[in-house]
């Protein structure tokens, strides 16, 4: 994997730019693709050479328990939660950048989003942030969860796929993540899939989104690093010409698809709105997703809260929470993500909730909210409680 030196026009592009322009990156992909897993890894390498990062989360939930954890990282972080960037909390994110700008003078800022947003819309949020503060456009990373890309893409017509669709046609950096999950024989049917959607963005596979890190100081620089795919072909297809250097800014590299004017697009990241919303309905494309957010009362039985997620129906892809067992001392951080559990044990410094949000495509509220209580009311009071 090589990164490419400046072009002329972008070292020119570059001494136009806003010298204090703060580089924006939006972590964009499906409901537990993995973004927050890339995120603390950035978080972690902006760390470690001594750069300071900071983080606007986006929760569909009431609860940010990704942010929980993160805050113990030691990194300033503001939350918009309750409801989609894209759409219902959209006009706060100009407002929630410049504040953390002024309150932290970061070095770099991650906007995650929900996985049900459409990156198109915060592309916008962030350009209306860059009239109210200085911030640039970094890049959009869509982190595709390539056995779910897999599975949904047998359905191209359905809500989710089309979602799906849409983040992968605005990255400018694509993540082919939970590789461990696909037969390496079926990565060049999946890579050819999404090179139809967005034939430009580098594309890496990845296992827990483990990247080359440094492709993020070309990226805050104002270029597009080279890479290359893990079938050893060029990533930027239009350009397939092996070593022939060819760089893009974050702007120039966006499908049409993804609904943008690419005319002098990396500008209008920095000072106006230049882009194109014709024919485009962005709230249509998740607003089948929904969110329902769960506070336990006390600790729940650990195999029967497992029994439960097991039994969850297919059209809730995702559920986490912070869980207290009555068998074990420690809370847990539980993740649920396309049929996939796991359970961390962790050590929080604050006091943190009992709490577990499930998201999906119209399930029925009703039916989870009494297992849930079921589940609650099994515990006896005379059981012992962890400490
Ligand atoms: N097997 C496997 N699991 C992964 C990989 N990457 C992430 N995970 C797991 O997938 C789950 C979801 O990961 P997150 O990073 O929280 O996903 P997310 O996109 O931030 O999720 P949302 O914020 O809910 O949309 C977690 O349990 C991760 O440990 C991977 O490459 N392989």
């Amino acid at each position: 994997m090589s990164t490419h030196p400046h072009t002329q026009a972008d070292s020119h592009k570059a001494t136009q730019e806003a010298p204090h322009a703060v580089p924006v990156h939006i972590l964009s992909g499906f409901l537990g693709s993995g973004k927050t897993t890339l995120l603390t890894r950035a978080l972690d390498y902006y760390k470690l050479s001594g750069r300071r990062p900071a983080v606007l989360m986006n929760e569909l939930g009431e609860v940010n328990l990704d942010g929980m954890l993160l805050l113990e990282a030691d990194v300033p972080m503001t939350e918009m939660l309750g409801g989609c960037i894209c759409c219902t909390v959209r006009g706060d994110l100009g407002m929630e950048l410049k504040q953390l700008i002024d309150e932290h003078q970061p070095d770099v800022i991650f906007v995650e989003s929900t996985g049900a947003a459409n990156p198109l819309e915060m592309l916008d949020g962030v350009t209306d942030a860059s009239l109210l503060t200085h911030v640039r456009l970094a890049s959009v990373i869509t982190v595709v969860d390539a056995a779910q890309f897999a599975e949904k893409s047998v359905s191209p017509r359905s809500k989710t796929f089309r979602l799906m669709s849409d983040q992968i046609r605005c990255a400018t950096l694509l993540l082919l993540n939970k590789t461990d999950l696909v037969p390496p024989s079926e990565w060049p049917k999946l890579e050819a899939a999404i090179r139809e959607l967005n034939a430009h963005a580098p594309m890496l596979p990845t296992i827990r989104s483990e990247m080359d890190f440094t492709l993020f100081d070309a990226m805050d620089a104002g270029t597009t690093p080279q890479v290359r795919t893990a079938t050893g072909s060029c990533s930027c297809h239009s350009h397939s010409h092996g070593e022939h250097a060819h760089e893009h800014g974050a702007g120039e590299q966006h499908d049409p698809a993804c609904g943008h004017s690419h005319q002098g697009h990396s500008e209008d990241f920095h000072h106006q709105d230049g882009h194109s919303h014709e024919g485009h309905a962005p709230h249509e494309s998740h607003e089948h997703v929904m969110a329902y957010t769960h506070y336990f009362q006390g600790p729940i039985d650990s195999e029967q809260f497992e029994a439960l997620i097991g039994r969850l129906p297919d059209d809730v892809f995702r559920a986490k929470g912070i869980l207290r067992f009555t068998d074990t001392v420690s809370p847990f951080l539980f993740q649920y993500a396309y049929r996939q559990m796991d359970f961390i044990k962790i050590t929080p410094k604050t006091l943190v909730p009992s709490v577990a949000v499930f998201i999906g495509e119209h399930f029925d509220k009703s039916v989870l909210t009494a297992e849930l209580a079921a589940l609650e009311a099994a515990v006896s009071p005379q059981e012992p409680s962890s400490p």
